[in-house]
């Protein structure tokens, strides 16, 4: 059964907690957004996993640099999985790898911005990545950009890894994304964005949970 993220892409902290009290009957896995995570920081890591202790918390730090350091106080603090840049050197990567495996927790690679995106998919599975994320950014959205054939490509691989795949998926695509081989499938504005977030949420489980 495919697992549903929910991009909680706010920065303000308290509408944030309002959201995810909102959709979490009906989602798998909370996302902190990049931006949400700059703006907020360790407390809201910490309040979320209060008050959703049966969700898990991605925090998608998009780590760059200095993985190990950078990720371990996130996993401490009560999340589940980060993110590390695909375009990162791998000694980065392995550094969130070893601080997800330290604390019981998740690494996954984003593929965000990554040429040879197979390549690198490869590579950090065979270096014990534990998600593989297929993600076609805001600003490529926005570009027009959509991440269904890179979906394709990376669970076309038969990698031992999950695949979660992010970039405006909505109701008219999530099957297909689940049908595609997605383990994870990350919604934001089209939850956050329609005019009861609950509904749209309940909605989207509906579909994945029929796929
Ligand atoms: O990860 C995301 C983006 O890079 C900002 O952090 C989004 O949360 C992700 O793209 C999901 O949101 P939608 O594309 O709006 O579904």
């Amino acid at each position: 059964m495919a697992e549903i993220q929910m991009a909680l892409d706010s920065l303000d902290f308290d509408a944030t907690m309002a959201l995810a009290e909102q959709v979490a009957p009906y989602v798998d896995i909370l996302e902190i957004g990049t931006p949400c995570i700059k703006y907020n920081g360790l407390k809201l890591v910490k309040a979320l996993k209060a008050a959703h202790p049966d969700k898990k918390i991605l925090v998608d730090l998009k780590t760059m640099d200095a993985g190990e350091y950078e990720a371990t106080p996130f996993f401490e603090a009560g999340g589940d999985i980060t993110t590390v840049l695909g375009a990162s050197d791998m000694a980065t990567i392995k550094g969130v790898i070893k601080a997800a495996n330290a604390n019981g927790g998740e690494a996954q690679i984003d593929l965000i911005g990554v040429e040879d995106k197979a390549a690198v998919a490869k590579d950090a599975a065979a270096n014990g990545a534990h998600i593989i994320g297929v993600h076609t950014g805001l600003d490529a959205q926005a570009a027009g950009q959509t991440p269904f054939e890179d979906l394709k490509t990376i669970t076309g691989l038969g990698l031992n890894v999950k695949v979660s795949v992010a970039g405006g998926i909505n109701k008219d695509t999530i099957q297909s994304c689940v049908k595609a081989g997605a383990a994870i499938v990350v919604v934001g504005a089209a939850i956050y964005g329609a005019p009861s977030p609950a509904e749209s949420a309940k909605e989207l489980r509906a579909l994945v949970d029929a796929a």
